[in-house]
């Protein structure tokens, strides 16, 4: 068997597009707020990636770059600034931060009407009690992935391998909340090779190349890969080894699989904030 891929792009596009008619339809364009500290080559290539998405859909960004220097009091001082705006609709804090800031407390800054990243203690919150709240980007452009190939998770066993509060655990919640079975592996887990054989749907999210071997997959099943690792050589690949394209059904490609449904999903976010905002919603 040689799985079918899940285009992640194609789909993004596909979104941007939808996206594109909402906005023509508000009295003003959507305004994301991107904050980039330090010089991290993999961050600036994501904000890019996020402006240019921007820009495709009609959504006005404002990013601001502080250096490597800049203290928690500089950061948090920007996010009160943007959560005062009006016009600003979505806060987006690029991770990870330089050391001595503390992440969370950031986060927590973010007014929770601006959390297009959903990584707010409300935003998680409200997933986790099943309430109305923005949705962390990878986890959710997961969802649609599964949506687009029509996937029923009803009763179906799914294993996330990860348990950040980024990826595992929201994703964990939103599988659960699809009634699927949801099992949550990760770093001290002793059989994870097992729960994988037993699993229908598995999400690899641990940040390590070549986790999810073929002799893991259960024939057929959907296989999304979550990871963004470099190889020595400097390529870029997933967690999920070259070979499970012969045992699973349905297969996520690194690149071009999840990482673009994340930036559509931001996309998502900031435009509901600004439906919301602006009454159009
Ligand atoms: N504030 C946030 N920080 C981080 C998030 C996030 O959602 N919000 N997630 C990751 C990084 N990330 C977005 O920020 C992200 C990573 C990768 C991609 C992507 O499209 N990757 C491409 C390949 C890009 C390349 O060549 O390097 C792909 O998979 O095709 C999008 C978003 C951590 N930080
Ligand atoms: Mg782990």
């Amino acid at each position: 068997m040689t799985a079918q891929l899940i285009d992640g792009k194609a789909l993004a596009r596909s979104m941007e597009a939808k996206l594109a008619e909402r906005i023509r339809a508000l009295p003003r364009k959507p305004v994301l707020a991107v904050l980039l500290v330090g010089e991290d080559p993999a961050s600036r290539v994501y904000v890019r990636n996020k402006v240019l998405a921007c820009e495709r859909t009609g959504i006005e960004s404002r990013s601001v770059h502080l250096p490597e220097t800049a203290t928690e009091e500089d950061v948090i001082r920007q996010v009160r600034a943007w959560n005062e705006d009006p016009t600003v609709d979505g806060i987006l804090v690029q991770l990870p931060l330089p050391r001595g800031i503390d992440a969370q407390r950031v986060i927590e800054t973010v007014a929770l009407e601006k959390d297009v990243d959903g990584f707010h203690v409300g935003s998680a919150g409200a997933l986790m009690t099943g309430r109305e709240g923005f949705r962390p980007c990878t986890p959710s452009g997961v969802m649609e992935m599964l949506e687009s190939i029509g996937y029923e998770l009803r009763g179906k066993h799914a294993l996330v391998i990860g348990r950040s509060n980024i990826v595992g655990k929201p994703m964990a919640m939103m599988l659960l909340e699809k009634d699927a079975t949801v099992t949550v592996a990760h770093s001290r887990t002793p059989n994870t090779k097992e729960l994988a054989l037993a699993a229908d749907v598995i999400v690899a999210a641990a940040g390590r190349a070549d986790l999810v071997t073929a002799d893991m997959v259960k024939p057929g099943a959907v296989v999304i890969d979550v990871g963004m690792n470099r190889r020595p050589d400097g390529r870029l690949c997933g967690d999920v080894a070259d070979d499970v394209r012969d045992a699973a059904g349905w297969l996520t490609p690194v690149p071009g699989g999840v990482g673009p449904m994340t930036i559509a999903m931001l996309l998502v976010n900031t435009v509901r904030s600004a439906e919301m905002r602006l009454g159009a919603k």
